[in-house]
């Protein structure tokens, strides 16, 4: 059996898979010659992350596949339907990373409230003057602690967001299209256990006006969930942070909401127009921006390579002889 991992594979995920007998090809072939390369190597299994796409075109000149492997949550890049409906088995690794895009998250709400992203920025400054001037204008900084967290979406990173939420202090809100409960569960060092039932609302409204830290953490949406109209509910000063996909938010209408000053600040780590952010996002101030880093950590590519390596080796042994 031949893999290959198009956008890359951890170390421990590689060996796994090697030690079962399968061999990995690590090329990064580009986009327009995936299909070539799959044919003349016969590869039976295509690993991507976000940056391969895997649709109709691929799956139709790719006689030889057998499974499509996603290395991380978002199964935006792949025909994941059509490829099933051609009896190609989709993978993907839905909680391996959501511990490391929740950090993310409050990564940037950290930043945005304590303006780090622009500290950073700015500093080294000269002299005591533009030094005093510069702790001044950062005056109107935030504890996380106490305020309203407002989390859209209730899938693993959503409740791992919940987590840090509650561990902070914060009073937690989650907005589902239909209300749900979930257990959180937050394990403590010394093997301690705290529980918490949470139910989400759909009220959107209410959700708006109550939260002073809004993440978003659903699935790409055909429509934007954060326009104009949510916006103009949202309470004066909100900070919002989208890890989720570009597009479920209007990156025009955030713009002119952190103007009207409406938005206190926003972090984006995907864009609408991804790989190559609109340019009016990368000047703002009122911005901390990351390269689609949610799942970039070490410990979660090692989680993501090793599940995916498990799954493979399952399908592997049930169905491909
Ligand atoms: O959907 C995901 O898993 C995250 O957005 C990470 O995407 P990436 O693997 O392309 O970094």
């Amino acid at each position: 059996m031949k893999v290959l991992a198009n956008d890359g594979i951890s170390k421990a995920g590689e060996q796994a898979l090697k030690n079962a007998g399968i061999e990995v090809l690590e090329n990064r072939v580009a986009q327009n010659h995936v299909i070539d390369f799959i044919n003349e190597n016969n590869v039976d299994v295509l690993l991507v992350r976000s940056a391969t796409k895997v649709k109709q075109d691929i799956i139709d000149a790719c006689p030889s596949l057998k499974i499509i492997g996603r290395g991380g949550i978002g199964m935006d890049n792949i025909d994941v339907e059509y490829a099933k409906n051609k009896g190609i088995k989709v993978i993907n690794t839905p909680t391996a990373s959501s511990k490391s895009v929740a950090e993310l998250v409050f990564g940037h709400f950290f930043s945005l409230a304590r303006f780090l992203h622009e500290s950073n920025r700015l500093m080294p400054l000269e002299g005591e003057t533009h030094f005093n001037a510069m702790k001044k204008s950062f005056n109107n900084a935030y504890e996380l602690s106490g305020k309203t967290l407002g989390v859209i979406g209730f899938g693993s990173i959503g409740q791992e967001v919940v987590k840090i939420g509650i561990s902070l202090g914060m009073k937690v809100k989650v907005l589902t299209r239909k209300p749900k409960t979930e257990t959180i569960t937050i394990n403590f060092f010394d093997g301690q256990s705290v529980h918490f039932n949470i139910t989400s609302t759909n009220d959107m409204d209410a959700f708006l006006k109550d939260s002073d830290f809004i993440s978003i953490n659903t699935p790409k949406t055909n429509e934007y969930i954060i326009d104009t109209p949510q916006f103009e509910k949202m309470k004066d000063g909100v900070y919002i942070v989208n890890t989720a996909r570009g597009g479920v938010m209007n990156e025009v209408a955030l713009i002119d909401f952190i103007e009207s000053e409406k938005v206190a600040g926003a972090a984006l780590d995907v864009f609408e127009n991804e790989p190559s952010p609109e340019l009016p996002l990368l000047m703002n101030p009122a911005l901390s921006l990351s390269p689609h880093v949610g799942g970039n950590t070490i410990d979660a590519q090692e989680k993501i390579g090793v599940e995916l390596a498990e799954q493979i080796i399952k399908l592997q042994k049930e169905t491909i002889q």
